[in-house]
């Protein structure tokens, strides 16, 4: 039996959790600080066993995924680097930011163990092991970031196991990680946090903001409900990259404060023209850091009103769509519409109805 190790059996660590448990040879142990944790851990089938006990978790394990807080890596990887490890274990961890992790497994000596940082670049703005979900990697990127002196046969023995999460590997410096996942998921929630907490001053005067903030606001401003502790430690730790990333931001703003007061109405547009034009070239198809989870691909014929048949098949079944659209619509080939849902269980019970009535859906 392989035994793999989850610390923070959380989001991520439950996820990670569900695509191994009851996989060929592999038992799963979930750790929590809290008795009341693992106990939960277990009730819902997460994990094979529960302990508080990281000593009891770590030892003969083959795989360690540490799933906790970034703030939390340096001390769990400083108490694992005090025990005996089995040899050959992979200790990995799931932390949105790669380079001070990476920082403190060279500072101490996992004997016998080796260290290779990991980042699943899906997830949402729920937490905790009840937002859990099998599907949640699937079509996803996982970054992983060994050092160049990790031989190749310990990756390949990671990327292996990793397979049970469906999502696309691939490796890339830790540094190069932050700058770029600053960039498109970090900068992106200071953004929505910042735009919420503005909106939220002006509805202090007038109930209507809130009313007329309802629809996309709402969509655009979602991942402002993120967990405040997990982003709290992901935003400190890689603060110089985002300072940086703001300078730039500030320019942004002030080149539009500038437009409107001189009435730039060509540079408006061109703005609006450059960022649609980039935008739009875009991969579609597969999940990106910032989307929406409950997503599916179906395959349609290019024929007027398809989208109404489509709507109209789901609402008799009564599924909530939350959005639908054309990716493509060519005379020549046939259409892809993509249908969003706000539930896990809108989705499953569409794919179910589309597939019964003929139509290709996928992922
Ligand atoms: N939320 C997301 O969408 C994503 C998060 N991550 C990373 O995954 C890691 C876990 O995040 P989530 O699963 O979202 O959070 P979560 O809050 O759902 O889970 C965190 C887990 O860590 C435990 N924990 C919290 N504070 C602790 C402490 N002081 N000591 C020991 N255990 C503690 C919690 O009990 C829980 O089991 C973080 O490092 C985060 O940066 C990576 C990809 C996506
Ligand atoms: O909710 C979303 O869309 C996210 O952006 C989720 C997310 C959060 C943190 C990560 O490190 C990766 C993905």
């Amino acid at each position: 039996m392989k035994k793999i190790a989850i610390f923070g059996v959380g989001l991520i660590g439950g996820s990670l959790a569900l695509c191994f448990k009851g996989k060929p040879g592999i038992t799963v142990v979930g750790h929590s600080i809290r008795e009341s944790s693992a106990a939960k851990y277990l009730e819902r089938g997460v994990v094979d066993h529960a302990t508080t006990s990281m000593r009891e978790a770590a030892e003969g394990a083959d795989f360690i995924f540490l799933c906790v807080p970034v703030g939390n890596l340096a001390p769990y990887v400083r108490e694992l680097s005090s025990m005996n490890l089995k040899p050959g274990c992979i200790v990995t961890d799931v932390g949105s930011t790669k380079a001070s992790v990476a920082e403190s497994a060279r500072e101490v000596r996992l004997e016998g163990a080796t260290f290779i940082g990991g980042h699943p670049m899906a997830g949402k703005e729920q937490s905790g092991v009840e937002a859990a979900s099998i599907y949640l990697f699937e079509n996803a990127f996982y970054v992983i970031t060994p050092d160049t002196d990790v031989p190749q046969q310990e990756v390949d023995k990671l990327i292996d196991l990793l397979k049970y999460t469906k999502a696309h590997i691939i490796q890339a410096d830790p540094e190069k990680h932050d700058q770029i996942v600053g960039a498109i998921s970090h900068l992106p929630h200071i953004i929505a946090v910042a735009l919420v907490n503005q909106i939220r001053h002006y509805s202090n005067e007038d109930e209507l903001y809130c009313v007329l903030a309802a629809g996309g606001f709402r969509d655009i401003t979602r991942i402002a409900s993120s967990d405040p502790v997990v982003w709290r430690d992901i935003l400190v730790d890689n603060r110089n990259v985002l300072l940086n990333l703001l300078k730039d931001w500030n320019e942004g703003t002030s080149s539009f404060i500038r437009m409107l007061e001189e009435k730039d109405a060509e540079g408006i547009e061109e703005a609006f023209k450059e960022a649609g034009q980039f935008r739009n070239q875009l991969p579609e198809r597969r999940k990106g850091m910032i989307h929406s989870i409950y997503e599916c691909y179906v395959d349609v014929p290019d024929h007027p009103g398809i989208i109404g048949r489509v709507a109209t098949e789901l609402g008799n079944s009564a599924i909530n769509l939350s959005n639908i659209q054309i990716i493509e619509s060519r005379e020549d080939v046939p259409g892809v519409l993509r249908l969003s849902f706000r539930t896990q269980e809108d989705l499953d019970r569409a794919v179910a109805k589309l597939e019964q009535i003929g139509y290709s859906v996928h992922f």
